[in-house]
């Protein structure tokens, strides 16, 4: 794939964590000027989540159809449902020049990593796994038997964040959507002035 302007944002980290408060809070700030990738999953919807807003949601056979016409950026099989990132919605934002932000687990992060080695990736940890815990049964969206997989998947995962540009604590949830924000901003300044710096090498060695 050939993408040359926008930023691929990935925000990745365990279940429960707080991807997808974070990620509202992002979008609810009238500042924020990219845009959000709307996964697929196999999954069953949760009470008020709304297809096409919160996910495309597909059967198996849907998906696995999708994934042979290769129409994910990335896909994987968590906790017994398949969740992957359509391509040709981010393919035409970045072509548009816009930033595209995913919020992914990390097998899918690890895929973006291979393909988009240019991307950003954020890393979005909890302060502990009691918090985790805490937040997936507070929650009340899985039974305890989903919640102890989750957490089981969470302990392998947190050892991943090494792999990550940044690592960023969801403490309180504003705090994290800040620093959030302001990553992107610095990422995008430090690739204005590595772009200027090139530009100007170029024109002196006419
Ligand atoms: N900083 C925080 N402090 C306390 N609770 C939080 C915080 N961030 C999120 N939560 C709560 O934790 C729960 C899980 O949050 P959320 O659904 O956003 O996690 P997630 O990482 O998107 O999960 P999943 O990966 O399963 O979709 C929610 O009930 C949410 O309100
Ligand atoms: N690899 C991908 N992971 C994704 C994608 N969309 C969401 N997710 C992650 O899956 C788990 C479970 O989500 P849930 O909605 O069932 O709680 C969570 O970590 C999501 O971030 C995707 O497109 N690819």
């Amino acid at each position: 794939m050939d993408i040359e302007k926008g930023l691929l944002i990935v925000l990745s980290g365990p279940s429960g964590v707080g991807k997808g408060t974070v990620r509202r809070a992002i979008f609810e700030d009238p500042d924020t000027d990219f845009e959000y990738s709307i996964s697929m999953t196999t999954r069953n919807k949760r009470e008020g989540e709304v297809d096409g807003v919160d996910y495309f949601f597909k059967s198996r056979e849907e998906f696995e159809a999708l994934i042979e016409q290769d129409a994910f950026i990335e896909y994987a099989e968590y906790v017994g449902n398949y969740y992957g990132t359509p391509v040709q919605y981010v393919k035409d934002t970045m072509e548009r020049g816009k930033d595209v932000f995913l919020e992914i687990e990390v097998e899918g992060a690890k895929q973006v990593r291979k393909k988009f080695p240019e991307a950003l990736f954020i890393f979005l940890a909890p302060p502990t796994l009691e918090h985790l815990e805490e937040r997936l049964i507070g929650r009340g969206t899985e039974s305890q038997e989903v919640i102890n997989h989750r957490i089981s998947e969470a302990r392998k995962e947190v050892e991943m964040m090494n792999l990550y540009d940044y690592v960023v604590i969801n403490d309180e949830v504003m705090d994290a959507k800040e620093k959030v924000q302001m990553i992107v901003e610095a990422e995008h300044l430090k690739r204005e002035r590595v772009e200027a710096r090139f530009r100007k090498m170029i024109l002196e060695a006419k």
